[in-house]
């Protein structure tokens, strides 16, 4: 992709253990380009959470990047360390998670943290940080910013408290946001709220952003295209209408089916049989075709090829047309 924000090439993460090596993440690329939203999804230990803690520096050792390229800006980043991480992290990747309390510090008001985060990667003074701290909350919704710069981050509900973390996620101007399960500790009722000004305001800066959930509803409300995650590979990558109306991938056709989507008929709401695989015992050829519906015997034998389908491709020797139909 021309002029993207993040490209991830070929990105492998090892975790050296004492059976073996395991790849949480296996030879996945994909780009997001400005003003993007890229939803990245699959089932608990798909290793969505591992791609996005790479790109941030932020793996737990001994899991590290083994290989491939991690570029931002068209910076190389995958191999910065310490200090030169930490700098990108705030300025150039901003980062929402699912606990808001994991990104605010509790013993300072949030104007401060606002006001610390811009100075420390804006050229701009104190009283222009200040001003800028209380716009950016009224831009959140929080109602009497003016005012509330002087809470504390305990004083805030949830679904506020989320608001100010993006406010603070985007207030050094970063390129790219990694936002892993943003939502997923809110209610169902302030959730949809949440993914819908976290779009609304990267698309009008222009900011890239990998939105990392296991719920196949918040890829449909919010993400422009759809990377689908299956034991450390990428199963299937393409537009989001198309992913969702036309997979080609049984997993991704399956994991639709298991979402209740109000467009979908009432005979759709099955769930795929059986657990993904562990990573220390990953089926031979494609790690899927142990639950697949379309399974044969070579795809127990080698992992199912890329094929390719105008801006989508799918990793499957037995994809299904485009009809969707199994
Ligand atoms: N230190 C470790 N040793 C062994 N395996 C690990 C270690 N850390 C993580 N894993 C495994 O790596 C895989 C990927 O984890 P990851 O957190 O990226 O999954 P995920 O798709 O984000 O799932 P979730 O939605 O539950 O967060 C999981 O199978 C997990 O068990």
């Amino acid at each position: 992709m021309k002029d993207a924000v993040l490209s991830i090439r070929d990105l492998t993460v090892e975790i050296p253990t004492r059976h073996g090596i395991l790849r949480p993440v296996d030879g996945v690329s994909y780009d997001i380009a400005p003003g993007e939203v890229l939803g990245v999804v699959g089932e608990s230990g798909a290793g969505k959470s591992m791609a996005g803690n790479a790109v941030i520096g932020l793996l737990s050792p001994p899991a590290h990047i083994a290989s491939g390229e991690i570029v931002v800006n068209g910076q190389r980043i995958d191999h910065l360390t310490g200090e030169a991480m930490r700098r990108l992290r705030g300025k150039e990747i901003g980062m929402v998670f699912q606990d808001p309390l994991t990104s605010l510090n509790p013993l300072l008001r949030i104007g401060d943290q606002l006001t610390e985060t811009m100075l420390a990667h804006l050229d701009i003074t104190r009283t222009e940080a200040e001003e800028r701290a209380v716009a950016a909350l009224a831009e959140v919704g929080i109602p009497g910013a003016a005012e509330r710069v002087g809470s504390y981050p305990h004083e805030f509900s949830g679904g506020m408290r989320q608001r100010v973390v993006i406010a603070l996620a985007l207030c050094a101007e970063p390129s790219l946001i990694i936002a892993d399960e943003p939502t997923t500790a809110l209610d169902v009722s302030v959730q949809a709220q949440i993914i819908a000004l976290l779009k609304r305001l990267c698309r009008d800066r222009g900011t890239a952003v990998m939105l990392i959930t296991h719920d196949m509803g918040v890829i449909a409300e919010a993400a422009d295209r759809v990377a689908v995650m299956y034991a450390g590979r990428l199963a299937e990558l393409g537009p989001v209408r198309e992913v969702l109306m036309q997979p080609h991938h049984p997993y991704t056709a399956g994991l639709m089916g298991s979402t209740p989507l109000a467009s979908r008929g009432k005979d759709r709401l099955h769930q795929i049989p059986g657990a993904m695989p562990r990573l220390d015992s990953l089926p031979e050829g494609c790690a899927f075709h142990p639950r697949c519906p379309r399974a044969a015997a070579r795809c127990s034998s080698a992992p199912g090829p890329l094929i390719s389908d105008g801006d989508g491709r799918a990793a499957c020797w037995f994809p299904l047309d485009r009809a969707g139909v199994a």
